[in-house]
């Protein structure tokens, strides 16, 4: 059985899901945005030597987003992971600028 035909959903179900549809689009176009950011830095660390990843940075946001999470009554171990997961690919990005192979810029529409 599937559910995906939306005139058969609960009402309360079809407004929670909309709901969650409009806070998955606002999370890509937040990350989309912080993307855009993390490549500037990237390529300001290339050009003056800095190494991709900053660890001491890095616990300074563990540190603030766990305090965040859980004022904000979300788990602090996920927004660790979260922030953990992002990172890694920003780290994979500045590499790739370091070594002049930059990832392809992205226009957006
Ligand atoms: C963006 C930076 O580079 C890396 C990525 C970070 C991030 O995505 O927030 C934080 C620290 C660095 O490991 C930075 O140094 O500010």
């Amino acid at each position: 059985m599937t559910d995906s035909d939306a005139s058969r959903l609960p009402p309360e179900l079809a407004r929670l899901r909309a709901s969650i549809d409009n806070i998955d689009a606002a999370l890509i176009h937040l990350l989309a945005e912080r993307f855009k950011c993390t490549q500037q830095v990237g390529a300001l660390k290339a050009e003056r030597g800095m190494p991709p990843a900053d660890p001491g940075r890095e616990a300074q946001q563990i540190a603030r987003l766990r305090a965040l999470a859980d004022e904000a009554g979300l788990d602090p171990q996920f927004a660790e992971k979260f922030l953990n997961f992002i990172v890694a690919e920003v780290i994979h990005h500045h590499e790739a600028i370091a070594a002049g192979d930059p990832p392809a810029p992205r226009t957006g529409t």
